[in-house]
């Protein structure tokens, strides 16, 4: 074996080192097998050498790790996505040899375009890029760590958001999406799974590997993104500018926030399809009469009908309590003129405009056409337009309702969703007048800014813009640039398999009308196979399962139980997301006696409560035989800023023991000294650490904040032997549980901090110590059937949902995937949410809802036109998509003396399962 390294320069001239890349023995072309890989412990780039560490997330694309720049200045978050091999099978004539193995052409550019788009943005609310690199085998995108966690786990943990904070994040997104509309770009995937938290409580948008650039008056057409929060005219497989999908998207997202569901859900495929292209949508009566119109503005099929942005940001709803629209984060720009910049139109190369020979002409053309000049001339008479005034805005979108309702349905999709973008009547010639443009002053922005961080004062080294062409990046057929108009042009050729999703996105079963268009799709040549992959035997099977046994079924109730419970429940404490801050407060045993004030075991309302299991309604015992304060605390599970005011109070009148719940860190050593009990034997050693941190305190906040900061930094991003499963190198992984979890002796030595922020409602905090809810996870992992191992401050737990062997056999074609799925190492484990809670080493009869499972999965993962593959497709099904990857963190909120337990999910597949497995945990804790 010899060590390769490859070189290749960026667009701004600086050499990317790519990793050293050890060709596998034997093989011809260098490439590996994912298993016989060594694995990188670093990589290298024009930013500098970074150390991979654990695995943070994982989607379709690839993994997503940690890593630490080797001299420990920055952290970041990379997006690891392997380059396909296609080995062509034949003789190629030119050579008289077998086909040599190519690149999958559709994903690298894909994957180049997601590297370019991302690379130029610079938005507070979109995570950004540090760096991209490519290697023989893989692309590694380094960015931004966002590490607040998942909106979907907030949800999942926290039930729906109040509306005020549905519309903090509502603003942000809406900010985000016009600033990329007005770049022309379309994110395509805006779903919850792909917005992250960061630690400061804002949102960040991830995920652009579906994102392309529109042009306002010409149509794309890849089906993609995720089926739940797909628009209607995708699955009718109609054209579409591009915006008018992402605000349906973000109508569905909007949803799931203020209603803590999906508002069209079915088990079966085609029911869901249906769903969703009729567009009835359920509006809880908890819903406020502006958030039930704007949901219902943008809800809407007829995507000529719907809201554009415009009016979304300026909807009654999006203004309350505001001063005016969410600020789209555009830098001043001014019509372009004159001379064009050969610097900025080399960066431009990213974007399959073609050669910068090709950009320069076709932007030359469009400057200078009479379109753009009367567009430039008009936006010189009203100089608002470009970036209107509050009033002006206002103005316009009431001018728009006008326009809107008078609109015939014979009108373009132009004259809606890109309105004010890009009105035929009123062209803005800088907001998404025409992709070239728009990716000008994109590339001519970050130049600057490198220029910036470049100059002495600057901090960061520059981001290169990835370079298609200089990253030789095997584009097979360079988009044609034809004119529409003399202004306009269209990017033809969009890849129709442009995902390049290397596992299967679920398809469009029993959609004749989907089914027809993807076939109709080529795939660079390659036409789709048009059976569909599952048999529709298995289909009708899965339709009639039994509703409430499935985790659809689950996430039905569990909105429901949120619902109730909130009637129930005092007002919310709000938190933020695990960050690193200092750990103060240990709390105390003694506040699990701490009785809830009065209020919080008033019944429900009249109707409320119908719904809800009645042992939901009885306080159990707690371990100090004081009845309620566990249920109550389970009913109750948003606290609020007044209940914590009462807590301390409360705690301050009838605990004289207890510190005040600010600091303390001597009082912490003391509380966990008390909170062992016999009960917690096991769990000794997780306390122990505990006080000894505790004491440590006692020396300053902030150096200790520092230290802990940089040790667990340290133990964050560590090398990965090419021995040891990467899976198995996490932040601290320490202990195994494997079920066992009594006997299991943690070497976890804290527990996670969330921030106050003002932000959360958590329904996850409790007042039991942590050594309880250790006890309490393992009882509860255990009886469902989760595996699991501690790790650093929680649990890393898997979940395989056994299968009903017979109908599987019957129903899909087996494949070695397939195999190993339906032979569960030791014993047949009853699908452990939804259903009965025991294990048995008995076959047990096969649980209905895992049909409803196959069939969710499909409904769940996202899906592109590419993805109509049947052996992709069993892959998807049960090639292991179907095992849930998932963490559980202790968390604790300083200053309030409380504790709770945190999701996080691993991989991004089967979304709602986990939803539904991660709520039944919850209502299984009791805490
Ligand atoms: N910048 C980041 N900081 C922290 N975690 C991240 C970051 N980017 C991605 N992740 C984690 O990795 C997961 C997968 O990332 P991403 O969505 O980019 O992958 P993907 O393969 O494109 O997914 P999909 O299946 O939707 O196509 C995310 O859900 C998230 O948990």
């Amino acid at each position: 074996m010899s060590e390769a390294t490859s070189t290749v320069t960026t667009s701004n001239g600086t050499p990317v080192h790519a990793p050293s890349v050890v060709p596998e023995e034997g093989s011809r072309s260098g490439h590996h097998t994912s298993s016989q890989r060594p694995r990188k412990t670093s990589i290298h780039g024009s930013s500098g050498t970074w150390i991979l560490g654990k695995t943070i997330g994982a989607g379709s694309m690839g993994k997503v790790k940690l890593a630490r720049k080797s001299d420990g200045s920055e952290q970041v978050a990379v997006k690891i996505v392997p380059r396909q091999i296609i080995q062509e099978r034949g003789i190629d004539p030119a050579t008289g040899q077998p086909y040599p193995p190519r690149h999958d052409e559709s994903k690298e550019v894909r994957t180049a375009r997601e590297a370019a788009i991302v690379t130029l943005l610079d938005h507070p609310y979109i995570c950004g890029m540090r760096d991209v690199i490519k290697t023989n085998n893989h692309w590694y995108m380094l960015c931004e760590y966002v590490n607040g966690g998942q909106m979907l786990d907030y949800i999942i943990s926290h039930g729906r958001l109040k509306e005020k904070q549905a519309r903090k994040f509502g603003r942000q997104i809406a900010s985000a999406l016009d600033y990329c509309h007005r770049n022309s770009i379309v994110h395509r995937d805006l779903k919850i799974e792909n917005i992250l938290i960061s630690k400061t409580g804002d949102i960040k948008i991830i995920d652009f590997g579906l994102s392309n650039l529109f042009a306002p008056r010409s149509h794309l057409k890849t089906f993609c993104g995720s089926l739940y929060f797909a628009a209607p005219e995708l699955l009718q497989a109609k054209q579409y500018i591009g915006p008018e999908v992402d605000v349906w998207s973000f109508g569905i997202v909007l949803y799931v926030l203020v209603c803590g569901k999906v508002p069209f859900d079915d088990q079966s495929m085609p029911a869901l399809h249906a769903k969703i292209k009729r567009g009835v949508v359920d509006y809880p009566q908890w819903l406020s009469g502006d958030c039930r119109n704007l949901l219902a503005r943008m809800l809407v099929t007829d995507p000529r009908q719907r809201a554009s942005l415009q009016e979304i940001l300026n909807h009654p709803w999006i203004l309350k309590g505001f001063p005016g629209p969410p600020e789209n984060h555009l830098p001043h720009r001014e019509p372009l003129s004159g001379t064009l910049d050969a610097e900025v139109i080399r960066g431009m190369t990213g974007f399959e405009f073609g050669t910068s020979e090709t950009i320069a002409a076709q932007l030359t053309k469009v400057i200078e056409s009479e379109d753009y000049q009367t567009a430039v001339r008009n936006a010189a008479k009203e100089p608002l337009m470009a970036s209107p005034s509050l009033e002006k805005r206002k103005a316009f979108g009431f001018e728009f309702y006008k326009r809107r309702s008078s609109t015939s349905s014979k009108d373009t999709l132009t004259n809606l969703s890109t309105e004010v973008l890009s009105h035929p009547s009123s062209p803005d010639p800088i907001n998404a007048y025409n992709p070239l443009i728009s990716v000008y002053y994109l590339v001519r922005e970050k130049l600057e800014r490198d220029s910036i961080s470049k100059s002495p004062a600057g901090s960061q080294p520059p981001l290169p813009i990835p370079d298609v062409e200089k990253l030789r990046i095997p584009i097979p057929k360079q988009p044609e640039i034809a004119h529409t108009s003399e202004t306009s042009y269209e990017v033809k050729g969009e890849p129709a398999s442009t995902s390049g999703r290397t596992r299967p996105r679920a398809r469009t079963h029993g959609d004749e009308e989907v089914s027809e268009a993807m076939k109709k799709v080529n795939l660079g040549g390659v036409s789709l196979p048009p059976s569909p992959v599952v048999p529709q035997s298995a289909i009708k099977e899965d339709s009639v399962v039994r509703k409430e046994s499935t985790v659809g079924g689950m996430l039905r109730r569990f909105s429901t139980r949120r619902h109730n419970a909130k009637a129930l429940a005092p007002p919310t404490l709000s938190v933020q997301a695990p960050g690193q801050a200092p750990v103060e407060i240990v709390a105390p045993r003694k506040s699990l006696s701490v009785r809830r004030p009065p209020t919080e075991r008033q019944p429900a309302p009249s109707g409320a409560s119908h719904s809800r299991a009645p042992d939901l309604l009885t306080p159990p015992t707690t371990a100090d035989g004081l009845p309620g304060s566990k249920r109550s605390a389970k009913i109750g599970r948003s606290t609020s800023v007044s209940e914590v005011d009462w807590r301390r109070k409360y705690r301050g009148q009838h605990q004289s023991g207890d510190p005040p719940g600010t600091s303390g860190s001597d009082r912490s050593a003391l509380s966990v000294k008390e909170e062992t009990t016999q009960n917690e034997k096991g769990a000794n050693s997780f306390s122990k650490p505990l006080t000894m941190r505790a004491k440590s305190l006692g020396h300053g906040r902030r150096e200790n904040t520092a230290r802990r900061t940089r040790r667990e930094e340290a133990a964050a991003v560590t090398s990965v032997p090419n021995d040891v499963p990467e899976e198995d190198v996490g932040d601290g992984a320490t202990s195994t549980g494997s079920g066992d979890g009594a006997s299991t002796t943690p070497s976890s030595d804290f527990v996670r901090p969330v921030y106050l922020k003002g932000l959360f409602s958590v329904a996850t905090t409790s007042t039991k110590s942590p050594v309880e809810i250790r006890m309490d996870i393992i009882r509860v992992l255990k009886e469902l059937g989760v595996s699991y191992k501690e790790i650093k401050g929680g649990f890393s737990c898997v979940h395989r949902p056994s299968i009903d062997l017979k109908s599987v056999q019957e129903n899909v074609p087996q494949s070695p995937e397939a195999t190993n799925m339906v032979n569960p190492p030791s014993h047949r484990r009853k699908l452990s949410f939804g259903g009965s809670t025991s294990s048995s080493s008995a076959p047990a009869p096969p649980p209905p809802a895992m049909k409803g499972q196959g069939k969710r999965n499909r409904a769940d993962t996202s899906y592109t036109n590419s993805d109509v593959s049947n052996e992709s497709m069993h892959d998807g099904v049960l090639g292991g998509s179907l095992i849930l990857n998932f963490e559980i963190y202790i968390v604790k909120v300083p200053l309030l003396s409380l504790h709770g337990i945190q999701f996080k999910s691993v991989s991004k597949t089967n979304t709602w399962q986990y939803k539904g497995l991660a709520s039944r945990i919850l209502q299984e804790l009791r805490l």
